[in-house]
């Protein structure tokens, strides 16, 4: 059939004419692309072992009835059974007897072994099923909440219980545990949560750190946390602390080293083949690389296929989503099979992120567009493509303004290999790279730890919450810059989270110990727990839940931009961006959240249906913390006085030549033209954060009376100064 396509659709056409994607050998497809001695760069330890398909121990599962240490538990049905035989043709399961044998007799352990071959869902099975547990549980750890409610889902199938009996999971805000749970699939964040109040993490027997390749901020500090939890616990003769590293692509020698030269398991083989394809040249604009992959496999591949394609953010992926609807619409009349067309992000509401993991669509393909939330551990029933642009939305953070922003950025062979191994798990797979050998060749073997893009301030909170007071010595596998440290402390000791002891050692205040228990960027919490001071709880909960959410601003191209301007328009608040904010959410509310009224506004239902529900959480969380639920509609002074108190260091002065001046590094910039104050020429503003494009814009501002910025910290501005900095100083005095 004709596609209407252009250059990049020619690209991927399979017609022999020297543009079919270049295809490895499919006897072996990983030979030629990467295998996991490739990746570590290095000749593993000799120590290592490598689990070949050995025998297996199957005494789990005897004619049918589930056992636990020789005791019947139940029989089988039908569902159970099947999902026995699955879980036995899986690789690990294969060498379940070695393994067991090996993470018995070694307190630490790092397992490496093919996407799919089964370490999440069957390891921490083989824990139980092998008495391992002893009397703690296994706590394992992901990076990504729907990918450990995913799992968690899967393992309780395959174990045969209902979701938060013998299986559950701990996500933030969410809990799906009991007293039985011995099995815990829970986000990074929540375990470095739970350590915070037992930093002995006595609960557990074994930590499970998967996906350890990811190198997320909190992983990191779990490293260093478990490590020491370990050796306390030998110490005091306590009960010990198993750990056991997992990934499909790690350098496994960097980690051993890191957890005192612990032995290297290699599980080896996968159940499916999977063929691995670049692209012949190179692409000029890969989402629409994708859409044309995602048409070629659409035309060639069976209606039951379903494709996985990896893309960058939500706007993207909107975006995406609706192109390849139009697409198909097109091709509906030549007549083409149904499509169902999902996005995949993670402020997607909850309920829509899990429905990807619903059995796919008998007479309809399905076809996902995800960013990477959906890279590593996860399993989409029915997806047999993966097609992957090779970028993602990176966190980096700039020095100069303080700020973390999202950039796009090439991703990592690992999170390539990541990828490809969404494909391949239920059957043979087959990913395309929308991107040549050449360039893979070229990216970096492993993402870099996020510790080392970030803005430190929140790690420096976690890591005194979970004890470590000397923040400069504690024992990262990468250590942050020095100077990068000392920034986010001062940064701290400045919003009063924490003081310097006359040893030099770090404490957390009272106000920093409260605001660490909000998984949010210190400086909003910091605003929260200044809202009953102004009595404004409710409207600053409203601003840092809208802050915390996406974009819910809709703005159209063509004849409806104007309209939807207009509409917005209606919306704005004359204070400024942070109170149109509010206003917006308000407004929402009082429309009882209704999607038509979000509709005829250009408003983003689902962001602001998410939105509530992190205020929701914020608001618990406020309760919990003692914070009084006061209220002043009505004085907006009061509310940006308060947003102040976590804001002050991003405030901006109005030059002579109508630039602004950022106080905290005397950087150049201009209000955004997005802003409701852009063209207004207020002396103060603040802002959410400064972006460097060909120009520096303050985005999210609102403007701020000089004396406020006295009145809220007056310490901060004696040294940071400001025009009417003196007068009123002067005038305090
Ligand atoms: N929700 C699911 N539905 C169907 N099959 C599943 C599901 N979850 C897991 N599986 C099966 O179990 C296999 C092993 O999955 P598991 O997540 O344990 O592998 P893994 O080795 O941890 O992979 P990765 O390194 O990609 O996380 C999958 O390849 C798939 O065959």
């Amino acid at each position: 059939m004709a596609l209407q396509g252009g250059p990049p659709f020619k690209k991927f056409r399979a017609d022999n004419n020297g543009l079919i994607p270049k295809q490895l050998p499919s006897s072996n497809p990983l030979k030629n692309a990467y295998s996991v001695n490739q990746l570590n760069g290095v000749v593993l330890p000799t120590s290592n072992i490598s689990l070949k398909k050995l025998t297996q121990s199957g005494n789990t599962c005897i004619n049918g009835t589930y056992t636990n240490n020789g005791k019947s538990l139940k029989t089988l049905s039908d569902k159970s059974k099947e999902l026995m035989k699955q879980r036995k043709g899986l690789p690990i399961y294969e060498v379940k007897k070695d393994l067991v044998n090996y993470l018995r007799k070694n307190e630490t352990n790092i397992l490496i072994g093919e996407t799919g071959s089964g370490k999440t869902t069957q390891v921490p099975q083989f824990l139980h099923e092998e008495a391992l547990l002893k009397n703690g549980s296994v706590v394992i750890t992901q990076p990504r909440r729907v990918a450990a409610i995913s799992v968690a889902t899967r393992v309780a199938e395959e174990v045969g219980c209902n979701l938060g009996g013998l299986v559950g999971y701990s996500v933030r805000f969410e809990e799906m545990v009991s007293d039985k749970t011995r099995i815990k699939f829970a986000t990074d964040g929540m375990v470095l949560r739970e350590a915070m109040l037992d930093p002995l993490l006595k609960r557990y027997s074994w930590v499970v750190l998967d996906e350890a390749h990811e190198r997320t901020i909190n992983t990191d500090i779990l490293f260093g946390i478990v490590k020491k939890a370990q050796r306390i616990r030998k110490e005091k003769g306590k009960e010990p602390l198993h750990i056991l590293i997992m990934s499909a692509t790690m350098n496994a020698e960097k980690f051993s080293s890191y957890f005192n030269d612990c032995p290297v398991l290699m599980a080896e083989g996968r159940e499916h083949k999977l063929d691995i394809n670049f692209t012949n040249e190179k692409q000029d604009d890969y989402v629409l690389s994708c859409l044309s992959t995602v048409v070629q496999i659409h035309q060639e591949a069976p209606v039951s296929d379903g494709i996985l394609v990896f893309l960058t953010g939500q706007e993207e992926i909107d975006n995406a989503c609706l192109a390849m609807s139009k697409i198909v619409k097109r091709m509906d009349s030549q007549n083409c099979l149904a499509m169902k067309i999902c996005p995949l992000y993670a402020s997607l509401p909850q309920h829509l992120q899990m429905d990807v993991f619903q059995a796919p669509p008998l007479k309809e393909r399905r076809v996902i567009f995800s960013t990477n939330i959906a890279e590593a551990s996860v399993t989409i029933p029915g997806i047999r493509y993966v097609v992957d642009s090779g970028k993602a939305k990176i966190r980096t953070f700039n020095p100069s303004t303080g700020f973390d922003v999202l950039k796009v950025r090439q991703i990592s062979q690992a999170q390539a290999w990541q990828r490809a191994g969404r494909a391949g798990r239920e059957a043979n797979g087959t990913c395309y790279h929308t991107y040549t050998e050449a360039q893979f060749e070229k990216m970096t073997m492993m993402p870099s730890p996020e510790i080392h893009r970030s803005n430190l301030s929140t790690v420096v909170l976690q890591l005194l919450s979970v004890g470590v007071t000397d923040v400069m010595s504690f024992d990262f596998m990468d250590r942050p810059r020095q100077d990068s440290l000392l920034k986010a402390i001062e940064q701290l000791l400045l919003l009063e989270a924490v003081k310097k002891l006359p040893s030099g050692e770090l404490q957390l205040t009272e106000d920093g110990r409260k605001m660490a228990s909000f998984p949010i960027d210190p400086r909003y919490s910091k605003i929260l727990l200044m809202g009953p001071k102004y009595k404004c709880t409710h409207e600053v909960l409203s601003i840092v839940s809208m802050l915390s959410g996406e974009q819910v601003l809709t703005t159209p191209s063509g004849k409806m931009r104007h309209v939807a301007v207009a509409k917005h328009k209606k919306l704005a608040s004359v204070e400024g961006d942070h109170l149109t904010m509010l206003k917006i959410y308000q407004a929402f509310k009082a429309s009882k959240q209704n999607k038509a009224w979000c509709h005829e506004n250009f408003l983003n239902y689902r962001n602001l249906v998410y939105i509530t529900s992190i205020r929701k959480q914020l608001s618990e969380l406020c309760v919990k913390a003692g914070l009084e639920m006061l209220s002043s509609s009505d004085n907006m002074d009061d509310i940006r006085r308060c947003l102040l108190t976590g804001m002050f260091m991003n405030v901006a002065e109005l030059q002579p030549d109508r630039k602004y001046l950022t106080l905290a590094h005397h950087d150049q910039a201009q209000i955004h033209p997005s802003s409701v104050l852009f063209n207004s020429h207020s002396s103060y503003v603040l802002y959410n954060e400064v972006i460097h494009t060909a120009n520096s814009y303050m985005h999210c501002v609102s403007w701020v009376a000089p004396e406020w910025l006295y009145e809220v910290a007056p310490e901060y501005f004696r040294t940071h100064h400001i025009k009417a900095n003196a007068a009123v100083y002067a005038k305090k005095k």
